[in-house]
């Protein structure tokens, strides 16, 4: 163990496993650290990686767990250290170490859209505070910010950094209109009581330790997993028939979504992997609904990608209700009319959300196709109604085409970044449309689920500014221009806890509102703690320990 000074700080930056990924976000990362490093320093702190750049890897990253393990046996328990992050990383390379760490722990990202390097932090944030470890927070463009410097300065002062969190209501705070309380509990009480099945095909992808739902707490919401295997998965496509998988292509087609096909297996989307994608598809409902699966999750980064193309497509269309007809080898039309609600990346957390949102807006007379997003980035915009801040909400896989402006007909197929998806695939990419959501997440925190959710607008921006946004963080993947009501930029980066957000959309703003009572009632009916986020209309605040003192304080 290497004893320190102690006015240093120790540095850390976790990766990706894929090689490619970490080589070409290398830069990037090294660009981040210069600025990071500045800043330490004008505080009179000196900066040292507890490991170095690998020449023969060409970066600087912990690469996996046990590097991870290694790298940690080495540096002082005690030192304060900054998780630095610009690019998409795997959470469990580090989370062994800093379970175990004794000094004030940083996590920090820079404010670009390049790389989730945001997506990654927050993905570690979730992680951690699952894994009950102390921690503080900071995100800044350009390391020079008064926001950044200020909360710098704190976290080196006294190795915490106090969060603004006065935009959140907790529900015991709180009442809700007695109707919609009663609607939501009488769902969730018939939710829980009905159970649900929800299939995962191998659990726990990328080392997102906060998307693993203890099953005792998922138990007690009413919904069981059905532990599935990618390798069945394969095997099931194995079964389609050609035919099989050229009539959903064929159906698609004529709907009038786009495949940018072209022929080079390595960096282009080609027909072939778009009918392997179908075959996948296929299988994945026959799987489904051979083990009576209410909603489903594959997994798909390690494993599967290197076996056939990613599952994008796949998902995007099982979360559409309006999708291509998939029948039993005995011609029954399965999930007739609904969709098979997918929460990408085995995210269970979104799994049990997606699950209660769509069968709840559903059972309201509403279309209640959802998905998850990655939080990526953002930057303030005038949308004719002022400058407002327009969150990037962007995710390569399980978007439904009912969100796109033009559904199928706005939807293309763009290949998968090699860099992630050496076998390719395409995804399913569109602009989602304007129009009122509710938005959530549920997450673990001292052994219990919680759900922050609250209210926002999916606003319309000119073709070029979606285009900019596009090219300033992945192209292919498809994109929601969403403001939330009432929460800040710096307020949903300081409390979130996880990589991911749910959305879902409601006919009108004030039915937005009403929905997200509504679901409050329905998920705290199953034992969720819930917290309305920014401004839900019809929340009354009744108690005074809400806003200013559940400010919560991170480190
Ligand atoms: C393809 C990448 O691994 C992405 O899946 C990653 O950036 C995420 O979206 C993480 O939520």
């Amino acid at each position: 163990m290497v004893l320190t000074t102690s006015t240093e700080v120790l540095l850390l930056a976790s990766g990706d496993l894929r090689l490619a990924a970490n080589q070409k976000c290398w830069a990037a990362q090294a660009e981040m650290e210069a600025q990071l490093t500045a800043a330490l320093e004008k505080q009179g702190w000196s900066v040292r990686r507890a490991h170095p750049y690998d020449p023969a890897k060409q970066h600087g990253f912990i690469d996996s767990q046990k590097m991870g393990m290694e790298v940690f046996r080495g540096i002082d328990p005690t030192q304060p250290l900054i998780v630095a992050e610009s690019v998409w990383q795997y959470s469990h390379h580090v989370l062994a170490g800093l379970t175990t760490h004794q000094g004030p722990i940083l996590t920090v990202a820079n404010w670009s859209g390049q790389w989730p390097g945001l997506v990654g932090m927050l993905n570690l944030n979730g992680c951690l505070t699952k894994a009950g470890v102390t921690y503080s927070t900071l995100w800044s463009e350009d390391f020079t910010d008064a926001f950044f410097t200020q909360g710098l300065e704190q976290w080196l002062a006294t190795g915490r950094i106090e969060q603004d969190a006065s935009h959140v209501r907790s529900l015991p705070a709180v009442t809700l209109p007695s109707a919609d309380e009663e609607t939501g509990r009488s769902f969730g009480r018939q939710f829980r009581e009905q159970k649900a099945i929800m299939g995962v095909f191998d659990e726990g992808c990328m080392g997102m330790y906060n998307a693993i739902v203890p099953d005792e707490l998922l138990h007690a919401t009413g919904i069981f997993k059905e532990r599935l295997s990618q390798s069945t998965l394969y095997a099931a496509m194995r079964e389609v028939s050609d035919a099989d998988a050229q009539q959903v292509l064929d159906w698609l087609l004529a709907k009038g979504m786009k495949f940018n096909w072209g022929t080079d297996e390595a960096t282009q989307l080609t027909k072939r992997q778009t009918l392997l994608q179908c075959k996948m598809y296929v299988a994945a409902v026959r799987l489904a609904a051979d083990f009576g699966c209410d909603t489903i999750g594959i997994q798909y980064q390690q494993g599967l990608k290197d076996l056939v193309p990613a599952s994008d497509l796949v998902e995007g269309l099982l979360n559409n209700t309006d999708r291509p007809p998939v029948f039993s080898t005995t011609g029954e039309e399965l999930y007739a009319g609904q969709a098979l609600p997918h929460f990408n990346e085995v995210d269970e957390c979104a799994g049990l959300d997606a699950l209660l949102t769509y069968r709840l807006w559903n059972e309201l007379g509403m279309s209640g196709e959802t998905t998850l997003h990655d939080i990526r980035w953002g930057e303030a915009y005038d949308t004719g109604e002022g400058e407002e801040f327009v969150w990037v909400f962007l995710i390569s896989g399980a978007a439904p085409p009912a969100h796109f402006i033009d559904e199928y007909k706005g939807a293309s197929s763009e290949r998968q970044t090699p860099m992630y998806f050496r076998l390719g695939g395409g995804t399913l990419r569109g602009v989602s449309r304007p129009g009122a959501i509710v938005w959530s997440r549920v997450y673990v925190q001292d052994g219990k689920l919680h759900c922050d959710l609250g209210v926002g607008e999916v606003v319309s921006l000119p073709a070029a500014e979606t285009q900019r946004r596009w090219q300033e963080t992945t192209p292919e993947w498809p994109i929601m221009h969403a403001v939330l009501c009432g929460v800040s930029r710096d307020q949903l980066m300081g409390r979130h806890k996880a990589n991911h957000i749910q959305v879902v959309y409601a006919p009108y703003a004030a039915k937005a509102h009403q929905m997200c009572r509504i679901k409050a009632a329905a998920l705290a009916e199953l034992g969720v703690e819930v917290h309305f986020c920014g401004d839900v209309k019809g929340v009354t605040t009744t108690s005074a320990m809400s806003r200013a003192t559940q400010a919560t304080v991170l480190g």
